[in-house]
């Protein structure tokens, strides 16, 4: 099988330097020599050295043709770029073949004619590049890719309509200078006519002309229905401080006054409070309106981002329906919201977070931009001086905490699905990582009780981003429980390290079954003194250890967590380095699982 693969690379690279002069010695591509362990010219490996994963030859002069079907035999491979030379042909259907890309970059070069049909099988792809070519004819539906980031397609001769991307999630977009024609559909704002100029059949917004005048359309009076709510909401507001301002005598103090009350009922924890004000239903757990939190708000109201589940919601929702205290952690209370259309809310009321108002919307709306099926997103967001609420979607399905020590004590929680959980979480992670490095916004907190499963039991990570860089200092780190890492040197720590240690951890309790912190027990401590004494065995969970579990895949999946616990950061490996080595581990574990049946 690798003989095959390294022979259709082979092939692949014969056809896309068809008539190119003799490459020197460093070049590889040969059968006689390995791509991963003879590190062929544009090649990159998974760790082990095993699986191509990158086939990166930008500005090579490359003159031939792209050979997809030989390229794509090449079981996981997740980039392929080849910007920059001068290809000619088309690309051919066979590319959906490559099931794990998640790059294609073939920008600058001479390909002709239509995309193939077939290109929006690849529905894991985040960045695809075009521009700068000769393609024609009418779009794919590039929309069926849910997790696009960007598509470059100017300077082509595309043309037909334009495809209802989903442009909430792209953060990158251009199809300037090609044929197009027809309106350009609704971009939510988040593309100017830069990304569209250049076509002379195009009209409507971002461009300056407007589309010939037809029937008036759903969508203006969705407009118009919109803006009335924003009327209503912000009379709604007016009237509740009106209301207020004339049954206080003393308005300051009283305010003062009922933001205590919020804190009081926060120590309180799950005793009901005489002070919470209203909708209690009688029964005895802590169910108040978050109107006892802040009566005072008036200055800034509810965004709601870009999540499609609650386009409708408003701060008058949240502040009626009655909340029920779920927890307080290190960050603020999170509240159990059940609003009256049935939906159910998890509300975060922050702690004070030393940031500014300004910072916390652009640190929001940063987040709010990046998009992964893994990882929960924030669905709207109240911001003002005293107080800072997150909304997310309930999960009903709970946490990995406690599918793993609730009361099945993660009996019926099997080993492919542990390490599919790993898998997911760590590409999620991943992309989270690669999308904010540059704001410098990591997650901060991860452990189990922030992976939550949807209802499709998929994990999702959720609170992304809810640590500031000033507070994620070791003074924090120390006081955390679960982050309990004596002897590091705090000056060394940096934020995306320390997601690196949770992701780490998680792996632990997942091989291990056991809670991180118990009564002076110490997860990553004992793991390490277990596996000095060469009992390694000893640590996994007795019940993956019943079901006859791949256990050389568990001793590897252990090697990748204790790596991202090493003390020194930099010694953890990067998150995608850990992605590649759970892929790798996965990727065994399947094929055992097929050569078994
Ligand atoms: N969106 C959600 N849907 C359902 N349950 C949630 C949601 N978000 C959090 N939870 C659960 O609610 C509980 C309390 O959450 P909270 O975030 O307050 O605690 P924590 O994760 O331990 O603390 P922190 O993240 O602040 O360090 C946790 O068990 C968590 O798994």
């Amino acid at each position: 099988e690798v003989e095959d693969v390294k022979k259709a690379l082979v092939q692949f690279m014969d056809k896309l330097s068809a008539g190119n002069a003799r490459r020197d010695q460093n070049w590889g591509w040969n059968t006689s020599s390995d791509p991963c362990k003879d590190k062929w010219m544009g090649v990159f490996c998974d760790n082990r050295q095993q699986s191509v994963r990158k086939i990166v030859l930008d500005g090579f002069n490359l003159s031939g043709i792209l050979d997809a079907s030989s390229v794509c035999m090449t079981k996981s491979l997740f980039v392929l770029s080849l910007n920059g030379n001068n290809i000619v042909g088309t690309v051919p259907k066979e590319i959906s073949n490559c099931k794990h890309l998640t790059h294609l970059y073939v920008s600058g070069n001479k390909f002709s004619g239509k995309l193939p049909e077939t290109l929006p099988q690849l529905n894991i792809l985040k960045r695809l590049v075009i521009s700068n070519n000769n393609f024609s004819g009418e779009l794919p539906d590039l929309s069926r890719i849910s997790g696009l980031l960007t598509f470059c397609g100017e300077n082509n001769q595309l043309s037909g309509g334009i495809p209802q991307f989903d442009f909430t999630n792209l953060v990158q977009f251009n199809v300037s200078n090609n044929n197009f024609s027809g309106p350009i559909p609704d971009v939510k704002g988040r593309f100017g006519a830069d990304s569209f100029s250049g076509n002379p059949g195009l009209c409507g917004r971002p461009l300056s002309n407007a589309c010939p005048p037809r029937k008036k359309s759903k969508g203006s009076t969705n407009q118009v229905l919109l803006f009335s709510g924003y009327i209503l909401l912000g009379l709604f507001v007016l009237l509740l401080v009106g209301l207020k301002l004339i049954s206080k005598r003393k308005p300051k103090e009283e305010k003062a006054e009922v933001v205590k009350k919020g804190v009081a009922l926060d120590t309180t924890g799950n005793k009901p409070s005489d002070t919470s004000s209203g909708h209690r239903t009688g029964d005895n757990r802590s169910e108040y309106s978050i109107t006892s939190i802040e009566s005072g708000m008036a200055s800034s109201s509810l965004v709601v981002l870009t999540s499609p589940a609650v386009q409708k919601l408003k701060f008058e929702d949240l502040l009626r329906a009655p909340a029920e205290l779920l927890g307080r952690g290190k960050h603020g209370s999170l509240y159990k919201v059940m609003l009256d259309d049935g939906m159910i809310l998890a509300v975060k009321r922050l702690r004070d977070w030393g940031i500014s108002s300004e910072d916390f919307k652009t640190r929001m709306q940063k987040i709010d931009r990046v998009k992964h099926p893994n990882v929960l997103p924030p669905v709207a967001y109240y911001c003002s001086k005293q107080e800072k609420l997150l909304v997310y979607e309930y999960q009903q399905n709970g946490s990995l905490f406690n599918l793993l020590h609730g009361s099945q004590n993660g009996r019926s929680f099997d080993w492919g699905s542990r390490l599919g959980v790993a898998a997911a979480v760590t590409k999620a992670l991943a992309l989270m990582h690669e999308e904010l490095h540059e704001d410098g916004i990591a997650h901060g907190n991860l452990k189990s009780t922030n992976i939550l499963f949807n209802k499709n039991m998929e994990p999702c990570i959720s609170e992304y981003g809810l640590m500031t860089t000033e507070s994620q200092d070791q003074s924090l780190l120390a006081q955390s429980s679960s982050f309990k890492i004596n002897d590091l040197s705090p000056q060394i720590y940096s934020t995306f390290k320390l997601d690196i240690y949770g992701i780490g951890v998680i792996l632990l309790e997942l091989l291990t079954g056991k809670l991180v912190q118990n009564n002076g027990f110490n997860l990553a401590k004992w793991v390490n003194s277990v596996v000095r004494e060469e009992w390694t065995a000893e640590v996994f969970d007795k019940a993956l250890i019943a079901e006859a579990a791949g256990e050389e895949r568990m001793v590897n999946l252990l090697q990748v967590a204790l790596k991202c616990i090493s003390p020194s950061p930099n010694e953890r490996p990067s998150i995608n380095q850990v992605a590649f080595m759970i892929d790798t581990i996965k990727e065994e574990e399947e094929r055992s699982i097929s050569l078994e049946a």
